[in-house]
């Protein structure tokens, strides 16, 4: 697991965590549950031009005190002390990166990765459903997650989906990964979505390379 570990280090960025601190966390993801709540908002608001353009200006005030002060890069990828990762930026599972569900996942000893989230109407493609490009990043995460739970973590060389029925927006959503074999330096993962009714909407086969470098 060491190499494993090495490698999350070399492709990721992965790094022991540099002092963002647990309280610093759940204020930043704080504020990322305040915007995604203003972004759903924003994709559904009905109020009248001049209340759009006021909060426009309102927001863009904010956006500016944030700048004040700017990080060089998002915070990548950390290590815990109990040896998991956690992607806390990442647009999947990242509870500071307002785009993010944000997917909630657990790595089990099997090396099965599984999620719970839930898209609102902000991720909608066709109407009451879920954008298919949106399906397959949080496939490509979690198919990721489980070839790096296999001990090969790797960057995404193929995605293959297939849509077997509409994915609703505004529902429970599980995901559910896992990987299936590995040959050198290439991992094989296989993923799904489950809707609330149990049954499969959409299926993902992933190959994920460990680059040499
Ligand atoms: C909470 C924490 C989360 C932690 C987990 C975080 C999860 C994040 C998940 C998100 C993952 C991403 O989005 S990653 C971002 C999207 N993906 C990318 O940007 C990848 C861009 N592509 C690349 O960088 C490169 O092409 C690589 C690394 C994939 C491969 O380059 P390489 O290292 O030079 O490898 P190369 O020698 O060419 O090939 C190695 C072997 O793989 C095979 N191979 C290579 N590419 C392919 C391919 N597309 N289709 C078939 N086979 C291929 C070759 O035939 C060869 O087989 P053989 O001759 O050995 O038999």
């Amino acid at each position: 697991m060491t190499e494993a570990r090495a490698a999350m280090g070399r492709i990721f960025r992965a790094r022991e965590p540099r002092g963002l601190g647990e309280e610093r966390v759940e204020g930043l993801a704080e504020l990322a549950a305040r915007v995604r709540e203003l972004t759903e908002a924003v994709v559904l608001t009905d109020v009248d031009d001049a209340e759009v353009a006021a909060v426009a200006a309102q927001v863009a005030e904010l956006t500016a005190r944030l700048n004040t002060a700017r990080r060089q890069e998002p915070p990548s990828i950390e290590f815990g002390a109990d040896g998991a990762f956690r992607h806390l930026a990442g647009p999947v599972t990242g509870r500071l990166n307002p785009i993010a569900p944000p997917v909630e996942v657990a790595v089990h000893e099997d090396g099965t990765v599984r999620g719970v989230f839930t898209l609102n109407a902000v991720y909608e493609g066709p109407p009451g459903c879920v954008h298919g490009g949106v399906a397959a990043l949080v496939l490509d995460h979690v198919l990721g997650m489980a070839a790096a739970a296999n001990g090969t973590p790797g960057m995404t060389a193929t995605l293959d989906m297939r849509y077997r029925r509409p994915t609703p927006h505004g529902v429970p959503l599980t995901v559910e990964a896992k990987a299936v074999r590995s040959e050198g330096r290439r991992t094989f993962v296989e993923a799904h979505i489950t809707g609330p009714d149990g049954k499969v909407t959409v299926e993902a086969t992933g190959m994920f390379v460990r680059p040499v470098h």
